[in-house]
C-alpha cells in the first residue's frame, strides 16, 4: 500500500504491520485513520494534518468499564494515537494492533489501567534544571516508559536559567547516559531545541512529552511547532453529538514531518504492575543485588550486602536506591491488583498470593 502523504503527516509509517493486512482484508471498504481525540461520547479521527471528524465507535467501547465478563478493558479501547479502520468516513470498524502503548494506573479504588497514548515512537521525559529538578521523578517516568515500546529520551529544560546548576546537570546527564538513555539539555524557548531533538523527530515519527507540571512541555510544544500553540491548538470541531465545541487538539503535526501527541495524562504516571523494575532503568542495582551474600537480601542490615557496600563506597546514590525500593514496591502492589483483576475477569477467585515483582526477585524477569 502506498500511503497518502496526508497519512504520513500524522504518523503513518512506511512498511505496514503484517498484522494489519488481515484486519484490512476483513474490512475491504474501510480506510485507515488515526485517533486524534478521545471523548466520553466517542472519538475524533483524522486522515491527514487537517481537521478531524467525529466517528461512531463499536458499541462495546461505549459501555461503561466494569468487571463483568465481556466488557472491554480501558486499555483495549482506542486511545489517542491508535490507528483504526473507518467505514464510510463515519464508523470505526476495527482497532489495528499497536506497536507501543503508554499506560498508567488510573487513580481510584479499583484497579484500572489508563492508556495515555498509542503507537508512540519516542517519549521525551521532560524535567527542568531549575529548583524542580528531580532525578527520582525521571527514574519513575523512565520505568513507565521503558516497557511501553516507545524509546525514552530525557530532555532537561531550563538549561539557560542562571539557577541551573551545570555540574548537577552534567552529573544527571552522565547518570542517565549510563542507563543507555539519551539525554539532552535545552532551553525549551529557544528554536535551537528543535535541532537538539531532531534525531527523534523524523518524518513519520510520533512523539509524546511526559513530565510534571511546569517542566516545560507546553513551551517545548510551541517551540517544536514553531508557532504559538494557543493560536493553533484551539480548533472548532464537531463532537459526537454534532455540536460545535472548542477542543484541544491532541495530535499535532510538526514542521519536521513528525507528530506530537499532547494529552493531559502525561503529568503523573503511576505503575500499572506490568513494569519490569530490572529493565526499567535499575539494571545497575539489580546487578549489585546479585552479588549479595543472601539470595533474598533486603539490603538492610544483612551481612555481605553488595548494595549497601556500593552505597558506602559512594558508587551508588542512596536516593536512587531508596527510589528503586519505593518504585519496586509500587510495581509489586499494582501487579497484585492486576492479577486479581485478571482473575475476576475470568470469573475465578483471585490467587491467594499475587505474583511478586519485588526488587531482587528475578522470577518474573523476561
Ligand atoms: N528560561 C526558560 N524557561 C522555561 C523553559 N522551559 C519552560 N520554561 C518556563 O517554565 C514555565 C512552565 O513551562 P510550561 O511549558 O508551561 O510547563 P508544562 O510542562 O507545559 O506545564 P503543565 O502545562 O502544567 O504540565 C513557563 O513560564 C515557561 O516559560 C526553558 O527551557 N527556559
Ligand atoms: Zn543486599
Amino acid at each position: 500500500m502506498n500511503p497518502a502523504p496526508d497519512l504520513q503527516a500524522i504518523g503513518w509509517r512506511a512498511g505496514i504491520d503484517p498484522r494489519w493486512q488481515d484486519a484490512m482484508a476483513a474490512h475491504p471498504q474501510a480506510r485507515p485513520a488515526r485517533v486524534v481525540e478521545q471523548h466520553r461520547s466517542g472519538y475524533v479521527v483524522a486522515t491527514g494534518p487537517g481537521d478531524g471528524v467525529a466517528v461512531e465507535s463499536l458499541p462495546e467501547w461505549q459501555r461503561p468499564v466494569g468487571y463483568r465478563k465481556g466488557t472491554v478493558a480501558p486499555e483495549d479501547r482506542p486511545a489517542v494515537g491508535d490507528w483504526v479502520l473507518v467505514e464510510d468516513g463515519k464508523r470505526i470498524v476495527a482497532l489495528l494492533p499497536r506497536r507501543s502503548a503508554i499506560k498508567r494506573a488510573a487513580a481510584g479504588e479499583h484497579y484500572r489501567q489508563q492508556l495515555i497514548a498509542a503507537n508512540v515512537d519516542v517519549a521525551f521525559v521532560v524535567c527542568g534544571l531549575d529548583g524542580d529538578f528531580n532525578p527520582r521523578r525521571i527514574e519513575r517516568y523512565l520505568l513507565l516508559v521503558q516497557g511501553s515500546g516507545a524509546q525514552p529520551v530525557v530532555v532537561l529544560t531550563k538549561a539557560d536559567l542562571p539557577g541551573a546548576d551545570p555540574a548537577a546537570a552534567r552529573a544527571a546527564l552522565a547518570a542517565i547516559g549510563e542507563l543507555g538513555v539519551p539525554a539532552v539539555a535545552v532551553n525549551a524557548r529557544d528554536p535551537a531545541a528543535v535541532q537538539a531533538l531532531s534525531p527523534w523527530l523524523r518524518p513519520g515519527d510520533t512523539a509524546v512529552l511526559v513530565g510534571s507540571s511546569g517542566a516545560g512541555k507546553s513551551t517545548l510544544t510551541n517551540t517544536l511547532l514553531g508557532v504559538d500553540r494557543m493560536k493553533t491548538a484551539a480548533v472548532r470541531e464537531h463532537d459526537a453529538r454534532g455540536r460545535h465545541t472548542t477542543t484541544h487538539r491532541a495530535l499535532l503535526p510538526l514542521p519536521s514531518g513528525a507528530c506530537l501527541i499532547d494529552t493531559p495524562g502525561m503529568r503523573e504516571l503511576k505503575p500499572t504492575g506490568e513494569e519490569e523494575i530490572a529493565d526499567g532503568g535499575f539494571a545497575d542495582i539489580e546487578a549489585l543485588a546479585a552479588e549479595c551474600r543472601f539470595r533474598d537480601c533486603a539490603h538492610g542490615r544483612e551481612p555481605g550486602c553488595a548494595v549497601r557496600a556500593a552505597i558506602a563506597r559512594g558508587e551508588l546514590d542512596e536516593g536512587r536506591f531508596l527510589n528503586y525500593l519505593k518504585l519496586g514496591g509500587e510495581v509489586a502492589a499494582a501487579s497484585g491488583r492486576l492479577a486479581s483483576r485478571l482473575a475476576d475477569r475470568q470469573g475465578a477467585k483471585p490467587p491467594p498470593r499475587a505474583p511478586s515483582k519485588r526488587p531482587g526477585d528475578r522470577t518474573g524477569k523476561r
